[in-house]
């Protein structure tokens, strides 16, 4: 009994220690059980938070690349519309380019331009001529049609856009995912069931389309398709796309399963893709170097055709000029008040030195000019370009300067200048410029200047240099004498001069210019709704420069007439009434009988009407006559004057069209003492023998 009660002690003993043993065993093991499901937690909730951030990664860079495609499609397309207006840029010089080339031809067809090389035995150079004409074409030809080049492989590209690209990046980022995801399958069991759902879901739904795939491919072979299911094949391709899609599933799937890295070639698909668009990028960034250069090349080829044209046009009025066409200077002068109130629309454009355009309602009207002066031409600018003529008449040439325009346009403004002398016009410019040329010259010759002023108001002819109530240098009349009667004559050269008019004699041009002064005060002027301050008469200054060579005894006799014409009007414009009505009519009597005179010269009738007004028989001898002769016609540049506008322009073109013979008047010591000779017996005084 004691034997057995030892035992059954030693087993009990046994047993407690056992019990002892699996309880500490089993409090570890619930220890370790909570650690593990706390370290589960933690570990979830980091791959949560992992994938969280993977997640918003990856819309970051999808959002980038969407950004980064459509910054490339609406680069293309920028770079497109570019294209194709450098396309349309080059069109444009090439008609001009066309246009000029057909003028050319046509002038060579009527062997009357300039250009007519041929005509003055030298064939060499009109074909020289046309050579860079034939360059820039043959240029332009080359330019345009790698220019469409251009734009076809850009709409290429922009067609091409259709299939979606896959940014450079998905290709390392694919790797990346498979493995984080293969991380979280082997941490979390229930990841792992889920996948293996997902792949044995996906295995069936990949079997079902393949059947589906090609039990519709037996079909198709056994049957001959319709003709709507050979043009319609989407159930085709919407097949073969849902197989695809589920062998792509199942190989990520698996990589997941597995935690294998997709092989190369995978991978090599992505980066091709996104080579693709690096090679666009780069092809890109080529066509815009080459626009870029071929948009200079154009650039150039326009300067060099803008040049090109103006130095023709250049040429072409030197030779005109020398041929003894008259000269036509055209000025547009800026918008004035009246103007601006009626809306201020402009319709003229100076488009180069020797081009003006109007923007008419049946469209644009270009003429051509010996010089077109802007709104922002100054006076000095304007007077350059007239300085050489003073010289003429100092060299004993006929030589006129006259305005024309409608009222207005600023004649008064070129040829005198403002009120207050702040802005002089041509005519007390020409003044200082004759004074300072004959001082230049003092030492070999003497000049003898002497001057008369004529206004024609009302068709008479009245001499503003006896005043009526005039003071200083002019003529006071005499109280009772009857007035002095002016006539037109001319000389046996045909040189007009004013018989009967006062000739003032001036030795600088500070006593010229006073005696100018006084003779406008003297002139007719009045305000009308167009111009406040308008002149109601023509305004014709002679200066006659008698240039006695001091080497040789020479005399030439030079007259310069200055003309300052009153414009013509519309008395529904100016609100002319009694007295202004009738000075209107009389002014546009004279202007229409210019008119006329001007289109028998330029159309080279036999028969010129000189003699139908006192103002064409001033003009006799500086239209068609023996001047050389300065025309400047003044226009506004206004929509509300518009047809006035066209009327002065269409004149002024027929002016240019006509041919003046200028001589020199130049006689002999001989002559011109025996003409002195004359002069003195003619006024009764005594000559003595060796004076003969
Ligand atoms: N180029 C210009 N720059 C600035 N002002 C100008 C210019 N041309 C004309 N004007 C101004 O426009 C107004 C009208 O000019 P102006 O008297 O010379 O015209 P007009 O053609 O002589 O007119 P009318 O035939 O009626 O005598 C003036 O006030 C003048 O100062």
């Amino acid at each position: 009994m004691n034997a057995l009660k030892t035992m059954l002690a030693l087993y009990q003993g046994k047993v407690e220690q056992k019990d002892k043993e699996w309880h500490q065993k089993v409090q570890a093991l619930t220890a370790l059980r909570e650690q593990l499901l706390e370290e589960q937690g933690v570990e979830r909730r980091r791959c949560k938070e992992e994938a969280q951030q993977w997640h918003r990664e990856k819309s970051k860079m999808l959002e980038l690349f969407s950004s980064r495609l459509d910054l490339l499609n609406s680069h293309q397309a920028s770079t497109l519309q570019e294209l194709q207006m450098a396309r349309q840029e080059v069109g444009k010089v090439q008609e001009m380019l066309i246009a000029a080339q057909e003028q050319r031809q046509e002038a060579a067809e009527e062997g009357d331009s300039p250009e007519n090389n041929e005509e003055s035995g030298n064939p060499a150079a009109c074909s020289e001529q046309e050579l860079p004409l034939e360059g820039a074409n043959a240029r332009l030809e080359e330019l345009k049609e790698s220019l469409y080049q251009r734009e076809r492989e850009i709409t290429e590209l922009l067609g091409e856009e259709g299939s979606p690209i896959l940014p450079p990046p998905c290709a390392t980022l694919l790797p990346v995912l498979i493995q984080k995801a293969h991380a979280i399958c082997l941490t979390v069991p229930e990841a792992r069931t889920h996948l293996q759902q997902m792949i044995e879901e996906n295995q069936a739904s990949l079997l079902q389309a393949r059947d589906k795939l090609e039990q519709f491919k037996k079909t198709r072979e056994d049957q001959i398709p319709t003709e709507e299911e050979t043009a319609n094949p989407t159930e085709l391709s919407a097949l073969e796309e849902a197989v695809v899609e589920g062998e792509v599933i199942q190989m990520a799937l698996n990589y997941i399963r597995t935690g294998g890295i997709p092989v190369k070639r995978e991978c090599d698909a992505v980066e091709a893709e996104a080579e693709g668009v690096k090679t666009v990028g780069q092809q890109l960034l080529g066509l815009q170097d080459q626009l870029k250069q071929v948009k200079e090349e154009n650039k150039k080829v326009i300067e060099n055709y803008t040049t090109e044209r103006t130095l023709r046009k250049k040429f072409y009025n030197m030779v005109e000029d020398m041929k003894g066409k008259i000269r036509v200077f055209c000025r547009i002068r800026p918008v004035n008040r009246a103007e601006a109130a009626q809306g201020g629309v402009v319709v003229v454009e100076k488009l180069d030195d020797y081009s003006v355009a109007v923007e008419t309602p049946r469209g644009l009207r270009e003429f051509q000019f010996d010089r077109v002066f802007s709104t922002e031409s100054s006076q000095e600018e304007l007077f350059q370009d007239t300085h050489r003529m003073i010289q003429s008449a100092i060299d004993g040439f006929n030589v006129c300067i006259f305005a024309y325009g409608q009222t207005g346009s600023g004649k008064t403004f070129t040829m005198v200048g403002d009120k207050e002398y702040r802005s002089p016009g041509i005519m007390p410019r020409a003044f200082t410029a004759m004074f300072d040329i004959i001082k230049d010259n003092s030492t070999r010759f003497d000049c003898k200047v002497s001057a008369y002023m004529l206004e024609l108001y009302n068709d008479q002819l009245q001499d503003l240099l006896v005043g009526q109530a005039g003071e200083g240098p002019a003529t006071q009349a005499p109280p009772h004498a009857p007035p002095r009667r002016v006539e037109i004559k001319r000389n046996r050269k045909g040189v007009v001069f004013a018989q009967g008019a006062e000739t003032k004699q001036a030795t600088s041009a500070p006593e010229l210019l006073a005696l100018f002064q006084q003779a406008c005060a003297n002139r007719h002027i009045s305000s009308t709704k167009m111009n406040s301050e308008s002149s109601r008469s023509h305004l014709i200054m002679g200066i006659m420069v008698e240039s006695r060579n001091l080497t040789n005894g020479s005399v030439s006799c030079g007259k310069l007439s200055l003309v300052d014409l009153a414009g013509s009007e519309r008395a529904a414009k100016t609100g002319a009434k009694d007295h202004q009505l009738k000075e209107a009519n009389s002014i546009n009597k004279s202007l229409s009988a210019l008119g006329d005179v001007i289109s028998a010269l330029s159309s080279e009738l036999p028969h010129v009407p000189y003699r139908n007004s006192k103002l064409t028989q001033v003009m006799q001898d500086s239209l068609g006559g023996n001047a050389k002769t300065l025309m400047i016609v003044n226009i506004s540049p206004s929509q509300y004057n518009m047809d006035e506008t066209l009327t002065s322009l269409i004149y002024a073109t027929r002016v240019k069209a006509i041919t003046n013979h200028a001589q020199r008047n130049l006689e002999s010591k001989e002559i011109a003492a025996l003409k002195e000779v004359i002069l003195k017996l003619k006024s009764g005084q005594t000559v003595e023998e060796e004076e003969v």
